[in-house]
């Protein structure tokens, strides 16, 4: 299915454009506008894969709807189209990020081709964007240490499991990584897994996050909302910083995990859901528990597999190969060559207290590699890295 829309003054060549092109292709939906005015408004408002798109016409010209549209929405191709008078302004707004020109009266052949053409490449260029924002998203797991090949080994087993899972560590050791692993190695993974980081969320609106509301819930509740329990349908929810719910939300997730039910807030309508639960937190619940902030019944539904994601302090071994990985990943990101962090300098971070934390780590490499000189030395990192 593509969406087209055509931006023309003139009903005579509007209608014949719209006619041609929804004749020629069942799945191309075709609308029209009649001014540049309405043709922006109609693109804000929608979505479309492809634009024709006149060049003199009152209101808003072409050139203008062109360079509107080129900041908020730039991956829809444009076909400019040109009159008799305007044949220069249309090779112009090639420059502009249009795809293509077509002169009046519309040559049928050329005009089919290059929406043909036009929509092609408005496909490759979001499936790109979509291939970049999975690359970016950095999932790999550096490691060569016993301890990583021991957490490694566990996700391998129990990932394809329906098993709940606790994740314990300090902060920035890989919890989240290890969650994502669980779920791609899973019978689950072409389903959504779902994120929540609880101690991001207040605590009067955790449930109503979890579970949905109904429109009238509550003051801000003006329509029917699912929470994301339901958007993990047939996947996974990975409750982040699960140490930092509230008792009341606690409570319903418990009742979620028992019963595989859910309840909107503010309806008593239950709504069946199949969600794995994998659960992550820095905080010591069995302290939780004794100290009343955490329930014991919820621990012990959460925690059927436990695994604890070790520091990099009790894995220093493991620290000269993410410092490596960091610099490439680093110099690929500012599209630079990697630099060489001499043995000194890489022995110096590996000693550190504060390096048990992956991503503190990371960002000291990057300002190694911002401030540092060609080579980062035993120097630059006393200057640079120490706390
Ligand atoms: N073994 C690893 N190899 C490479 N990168 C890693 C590894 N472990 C973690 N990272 C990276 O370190 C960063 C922190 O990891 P992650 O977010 O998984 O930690 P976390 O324990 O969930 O953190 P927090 O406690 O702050 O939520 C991420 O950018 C992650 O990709």
């Amino acid at each position: 299915m593509a969406r087209i829309l055509v931006i023309e003054d003139e009903p005579s060549i509007r209608r014949v454009l719209v006619k041609i092109l929804s004749e020629e292709n069942d799945s191309y939906i075709v609308e029209e506008a009649e001014d540049g005015q309405k043709g922006l408004e109609a693109i804000k408002k929608d979505d479309f894969d492809l634009v024709l798109c006149d060049i003199k016409m009152p209101k808003l010209d072409g050139v203008e709807v062109l360079e509107t549209v080129r900041k908020i929405k730039p991956e829809i191709p444009f076909i400019m189209i040109s009159g008799h008078g305007d044949l220069d302004t249309a090779v112009n707004t090639m420059r502009l990020g249009a795809f293509d020109y077509i002169s009046k009266p519309p040559d049928l052949n050329r005009l089919l081709t290059t929406v043909r053409n036009a929509l092609d490449r408005k496909e490759l260029v979001v499936e790109n964007k979509i291939l970049k924002k999975k690359v970016s998203k950095n999932y790999e797991m550096i490691g060569d240490s016993k301890e990583i090949h021991m957490v490694k080994d566990i996700i391998e087993k129990v990932a394809p499991t329906d098993a709940r899972v606790l994740i314990t560590g300090s902060n920035g050791t890989g919890k989240e990584l290890v969650a994502h692993w669980i779920h791609e190695k899973s019978e689950r993974s072409s389903y959504p897994m779902i994120e929540v980081n609880c101690a991001a969320i207040p605590s009067e609106l955790i449930e109503s996050e979890l579970f949905g509301h109904v429109k009238g819930a509550f003051t801000s509740a003006v329509k029917d909302r699912a929470g994301k329990f339901e958007a993990a349908q047939n996947g996974t929810i990975f409750l982040d910083e699960i140490g930092d719910m509230s008792l009341s939300a606690q409570a319903k997730v418990l009742r979620a995990l028992q019963e595989n039910k859910i309840s909107r807030v503010g309806s008593d309508k239950d709504i069946k859901v199949d969600v794995r639960v994998v659960a992550a937190t820095n905080k010591d619940l069995k302290k939780e528990i004794s100290e009343g902030r955490f329930r014991e019944d919820l621990y012990h539904r959460l925690a059927v597999i436990l695994i604890k994601v070790p520091s990099l302090n009790e894995r220093r071994e493991d620290i000269p190969l993410l410092i490596n990985y960091f610099a490439k990943k680093i110099a690929e990101e500012h599209g630079s060559s990697a630099k060489i962090f001499s043995k000194k300098a890489v022995s110096l971070l590996q000693g550190y207290d504060w390096t048990g934390n992956i991503r503190e780590l990371r960002n000291v490499v990057e300002r190694l590699i911002i401030l540092g000189g060609s080579e980062v030395t035993e120097e630059n990192v006393k200057m640079f890295a120490s706390k």
